[in-house]
């Protein structure tokens, strides 16, 4: 009987302490997340890999900054405090590189291009790149491609709402920007928006290989796995090889082209693309591009600008599917925009800017669309302020980079008295920065467009309050490139099309390192006749 009641006694101890360790993770997972011997959070880090962003944001709602330890002593700082920010992006900017960790994960992917790289080495790609990006000529190229690709784009639209068929914006949006990065850094066409929609190998390998070098971030195994060459590992070797055997075979080409070009005395100059233009400094010896070189400057540009801005214009339609009176508005101030420009063109003449429609062609919708496109140039786009306004909203809530690592070189104290360790890593979060009650007040997380207008007028933002091309000396090198595409897309789509999520589509995150949809984003189609 005695021995029956000891073991009770034990029972009821065992029960007692398990429900208060289990009481103390709870209190504990409400600041922060769980931690365990050895293994850190990492537990609670991939039960909710697939939701990252959204697991971050009520733990950073509460502290602003927070850490995140890993197996192998990986420590993770996430913060979405400004000061902290502007502290690691330019007041500290020396201490906070890419870091060895992330270059190591994406190397077989960026290479040594000006992603991947730091000190010198990104100084010096910097400063070649801020020079083309910033000339008028490839501004001016992009403008025409931007329009064209758009217009491709708009024809498919036009197809599927006459044929009531639902389409996937996402996939469309990868490949408008897939042919626009391309022909604007290499030169070439990829037509992959051609009507038929063909599956182009390239694009499939980039997606692969973007996948599984993010998820090597918070995977400890995944230089086991290489060492085995199994499972992510082995089918990373072969997308990135697919990737390189692809950009290589276009460097050949480019280079064999180029040179008939010149023997053939034809004027080189009058090709746009950044690709031409690199070999041109190669030729005057400012600079010395090896094929490799080529490969990772190129192919950076690629990874910077297709994702990102397909990502966001897909984020864009999504907000404007649940927000139609958002919609409407956009529509009223292109319609607005539309007459102005007409009224202007009648005040010149009828002096037209370029091929001249007939009655009888305007009342076609694709040569209304063409007719509209003719009126969107780089200044004109920059009247639409509200459409900037529902850019620049979507890209707070949903900014393509949700997050963005760090290497810590030394020891430092972050302004709100947060300490990091040499070799960790510290993490602006550009997503849950956007959904801060503490930075955009009660209605963070509501769509506004105009939250960012006064008198009618677009008002600028702190890049470090709003991180979505990040900021200081590394801050987005197509910022303005992209927004010149981002108009140029939603002027043309808002103009001319409705668009409704399809009945029951679910619309989730793809854990990437853009915030890609899972699945992509369905959606029916309507012209609007006016
Ligand atoms: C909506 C579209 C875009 C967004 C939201 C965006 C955002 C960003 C962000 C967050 C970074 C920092 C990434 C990092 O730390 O590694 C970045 C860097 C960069 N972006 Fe963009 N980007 C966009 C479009 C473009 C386009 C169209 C281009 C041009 C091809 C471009 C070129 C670059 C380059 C070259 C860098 C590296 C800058 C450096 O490290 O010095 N981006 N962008």
């Amino acid at each position: 009987m005695n021995i029956l009641l000891i073991r009770f006694k034990c029972f009821i101890k065992i029960v007692n302490i398990t429900t208060l360790v289990i009481r103390l993770y709870g209190v504990r997972k409400k600041r922060a997340p769980i931690k365990w011997p050895l293994l850190g959070s990492l537990v609670e880090v991939l039960w909710n890999y697939h939701r990252y962003n959204d697991w971050l944001v009520p733990y950073l709602q509460k502290a602003s900054t927070m850490r995140v330890d890993l197996p192998a002593g990986l420590t993770y700082t996430y913060t979405v405090d400004p000061l902290n920010v502007e502290h690691i992006l330019k007041n500290n900017f020396a201490n906070y590189p890419k870091g060895d960790a992330f270059k190591e994960n994406m190397h077989i992917f960026l290479g040594d291009g000006i992603f991947n790289a730091d000190g010198e080495e990104w100084r010096r790609q910097r400063k070649t790149a801020s020079f083309e990006f910033s000339s008028k000529i490839l501004r001016d190229f992009s403008t025409v491609v931007f329009k064209e690709y758009t217009l491709n784009l708009a024809a498919i639209l036009d197809n599927a709402a006459t044929a009531h068929q639902a389409v996937d914006m996402q996939d469309l949006f990868m490949r408008m920007t897939l042919d626009a990065i391309c022909k604007i850094s290499f030169g070439v066409e990829m037509g992959s928006l051609a009507p038929s929609l063909p599956t182009i190998p390239f694009a499939k390998a980039f997606e692969t290989t973007n996948e599984i070098v993010t998820a090597r971030f918070v995977d400890p195994l995944w230089k086991l796995k290489r060492f085995l060459n199994v499972s992510s590992e082995a089918t990373v070797l072969q997308s990135a090889k697919e990737i390189d055997d692809f950009v290589y075979n276009v460097i050949r080409t480019r280079r064999i082209e180029l040179k008939e070009l010149q023997q053939s005395q034809n004027d080189i100059l009058k090709r746009k693309d950044l690709f031409t233009r690199f070999l041109l400094l190669n030729e005057e010896g400012t600079e010395t591009y090896t094929d490799k070189n080529l490969r990772d400057t190129m192919l950076n540009f690629v990874i910077a600008g297709r994702d990102t801005t397909a990502v966001t214009l897909s984020w864009f339609v999504y907000m404007i599917c649940s927000h139609p009176d958002v919609a409407d508005k956009i529509h009223e101030e292109l319609c607005a925009f539309e007459k102005e420009r007409e009224k202007e063109e009648q005040a010149n003449f009828n002096h037209s800017v370029g091929i001249s429609l007939s009655e009888d062609t305007l009342s076609n919708f694709s040569h209304r669309v063409a007719k509209f496109s003719q009126h969107l140039t780089y200044e004109s786009l920059l009247k639409l302020q509200y459409l900037h306004a529902a850019i620049l909203e979507t890209l707070r809530l949903y900014p393509a980079v949700p997050l963005d690592p760090k290497g810590v070189i030394a020891d430092d104290l972050l302004p709100d008295g947060t300490k990091v360790k040499k070799g960790s890593l510290v993490v602006y979060v550009a997503y849950a920065m956007g959904r801060m009650t503490a930075l955009w007040g009660a209605d963070a997380c509501d769509f506004k467009p105009e939250r960012w207008l006064k008198d009618g007028v677009v008002q600028p933002e702190s890049p470090f309050k709003f991180t979505a091309f990040q900021a200081g000396p590394r801050i987005c090198l197509g910022k303005d490139s992209a927004m010149l595409q981002l108009k140029m897309a939603t002027s043309i789509l808002c103009r001319f099309f409705k668009f409704q999520v399809f009945p029951g589509f679910p619309v989730k995150f793809r854990q990437m390192s853009t915030l890609l949809l899972a699945g992509g984003l369905k959606v029916t189609v309507t012209k609007r006749m006016t």
